[in-house]
C-alpha cells in the first residue's frame, strides 16, 4: 500500500485515516472522555513548552538509539497498546507490530487485541511487550501472564488507570459497537465484570463493575508470579510511584490514557516532572499522551522520560496504509526527533536534560507541586496545584484494601 504524498507529519494521518472509517469507529479511536478537556490539554501542554537551540555543537557520531527491557530502538518511541486494531485494518495488530519493527520502534500489544497474542508474537519481526488488564479472576490473569512468557513477550505493562471505563460521550452518541469480526480473542472464556441489572436506574459503577477493579494487593501478587519486567501504566502521583517501586515495579508509564478515562486530569506531560523527580532514576519512567512531534519526544525526555508511547496517530496510520503507514509515521517521528536533538545540540539521549527547555520548570520538591503528597509514602490527600492555565483538580488518593 503506498503512502499518500501529502502526508508529511503524524497529524496528516488523522484526516486520511478518518476518511476510511465509519463515524462510530472514528469516535472510538479519536474520542476522549466526557468533554475532552484532558484530551485537548495533552496537546496544548506540549505546545506551551519552549525549546532552546544551541549553536555549533559537535554532533559527530550522534545517535537517538535507546535500549529498554529487551527492546532495541532507533529512537525512544514505542507504539502504545490499543485495543481491537482490526477495526482499522484487516491485519490489525499484525500490521501494527510489523510497521513498528520496520521503523525500529517498540510495540506493546493490548490485552484487548483482536488477534491471538501467541500468533502475534510469533509473526512479529521484533520482540513485543504485553499490556495486561488484570482480570476479575486471578487464574485468568495468570493464564495471560504465562501465555505472554511462553510467547516471548519481553515485558508486562499493567494498566492501572482504568478500573472502570471512561465516560465516552462521543462513542455513545455514535452508537459504537464492535463489528462481528472484531473481539478480544485473548479473553475468550474469561469472566468479565458486569453491572448489576436489577436496578437499572442506579449507577452501575458501584453495583458490579468496581468489584472487579484491581488493587495494590493484585500488583504485589502479580510481581510474585513472574520474572518478566513489570511496568505500571497510568501512575501519575509521586506517592503511587513510590508504592509501585516498593512492590517491585521495574518501570512506570505516566499516562492519562490519552484523555480517555478521567476527564479533568492534567496533561500527561505536566504530570511527568513530579513523578520523575520522585523516582529519581531508580527505575525508568516513560510517558504517553499527546506526543505528535519529534519536539514532543525531546520535551518528554527533557522532563525525565526515558521513552514515549504514541497512540492515536498510529491507529490512523494503520487505517490509511497498514504496516507501511505505521512504519512511515514512526520513521517521520524519529526523524523529527533527531532534527530536534541536533538543533538543541544533544548528540545522545544522555545529553538531553531540562536545559533543553527555554523555561525549565523550577526544581521544586514534589511536595510543593503536589501539596498532598508525603515523602514517606503515607496516605496522600489530593493534588491541589494544577499547572498554569489549568484549574482542574484531581483527587488521587489510592484506594485502600
Ligand atoms: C483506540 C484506543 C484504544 C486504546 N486501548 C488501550 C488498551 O487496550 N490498553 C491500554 O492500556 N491503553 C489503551 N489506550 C491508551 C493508549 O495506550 C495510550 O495511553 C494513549 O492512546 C496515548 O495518548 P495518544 O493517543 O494521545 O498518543 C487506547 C487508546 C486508544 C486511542
Ligand atoms: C477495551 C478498552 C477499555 C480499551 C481501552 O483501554 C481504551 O479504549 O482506551
Amino acid at each position: 500500500m503506498s503512502i499518500p504524498p501529502d502526508i508529511v507529519c503524524l497529524d496528516d494521518y488523522e484526516r486520511r485515516g478518518r476518511a476510511r472509517l465509519p463515524a462510530d469507529i472514528q469516535a472510538y479511536i479519536g474520542g476522549g472522555a466526557a468533554d475532552g478537556v484532558t484530551l485537548r490539554d495533552n496537546r496544548e501542554a506540549f505546545a506551551r513548552l519552549r525549546l532552546l537551540p544551541r549553536a555549533l555543537a559537535d554532533l559527530r557520531g550522534a545517535s537517538a538509539a535507546a535500549s529498554l527491557f529487551g527492546l532495541r530502538l532507533e529512537a525512544p518511541v514505542i507504539a502504545a497498546p490499543m485495543a481491537w486494531q482490526k477495526l482499522a485494518h484487516p491485519e490489525g495488530e499484525f500490521a501494527m507490530a510489523t510497521g513498528a519493527a520496520a521503523a525500529g520502534a517498540g510495540c506493546i500489544a493490548s490485552c484487548q487485541a483482536s488477534v491471538d497474542m501467541t500468533e502475534l508474537a510469533r509473526h512479529s519481526p521484533a520482540p513485543l511487550w504485553f499490556q495486561l488488564y488484570p482480570q476479575p479472576r486471578r487464574e485468568d490473569t495468570l493464564a495471560l501472564v504465562r501465555r505472554a512468557e511462553d510467547a516471548g513477550y519481553r515485558a508486562l505493562v499493567v494498566t492501572v488507570d482504568a478500573p472502570v471505563n471512561g465516560v465516552r460521550d462521543a462513542e455513545q452518541r455514535c452508537g459504537f459497537r464492535l463489528p462481528a469480526h472484531v473481539r478480544s480473542v485473548n479473553l475468550d472464556g474469561f469472566a468479565q465484570a458486569t453491572a448489576t441489572r436489577a436496578q437499572p436506574a442506579r449507577s452501575p459503577v458501584f453495583r458490579g463493575l468496581i468489584d472487579a477493579a484491581p488493587g495494590w494487593d493484585d500488583i504485589a501478587w502479580l510481581r510474585a508470579q513472574t520474572r518478566l519486567p513489570l511496568l505500571l501504566k497510568g501512575v501519575v502521583h509521586p506517592d503511587d510511584a513510590d508504592r509501585s517501586i516498593a512492590l517491585g515495579a521495574d518501570g512506570l508509564i505516566v499516562s492519562n490514557h490519552g484523555g480517555r478515562v478521567l476527564d479533568g486530569m492534567p496533561a500527561a506531560i505536566d504530570l511527568l516532572p513530579a513523578v520523575a523527580r520522585r523516582v529519581d532514576g531508580r527505575i525508568p519512567v516513560l510517558m504517553d499522551g499527546g506526543v505528535r512531534r519529534g519536539t514532543d519526544v525531546l520535551k518528554a525526555l527533557a522532563l525525565g522520560a526515558r521513552a514515549v508511547l504514541v497512540g492515536r496517530p498510529l491507529y490512523w496510520a494503520l487505517a490509511t496504509a497498514g504496516a507501511a503507514g505505521v512504519a512511515h509515521a514512526l520513521a517521520m517521528l524519529a526523524t523529527e526527533f533527531e532534527a530536534a536533538m541536533a538543533l538543541t545540540g544533544r548528540p545522545t539521549l544522555a545529553a538531553i536534560d531540562a536545559t533543553v527547555l527555554a523555561f525549565p520548570p523550577r526544581a521544586t520538591p514534589p511536595e510543593a507541586t503536589f501539596p498532598g503528597a508525603t515523602p514517606q509514602g503515607a496516605t496522600p490527600t489530593c493534588l491541589p496545584e494544577a499547572p498554569a492555565g489549568l484549574r482542574t483538580k484531581l483527587d488521587l488518593e489510592p484506594r485502600e484494601h
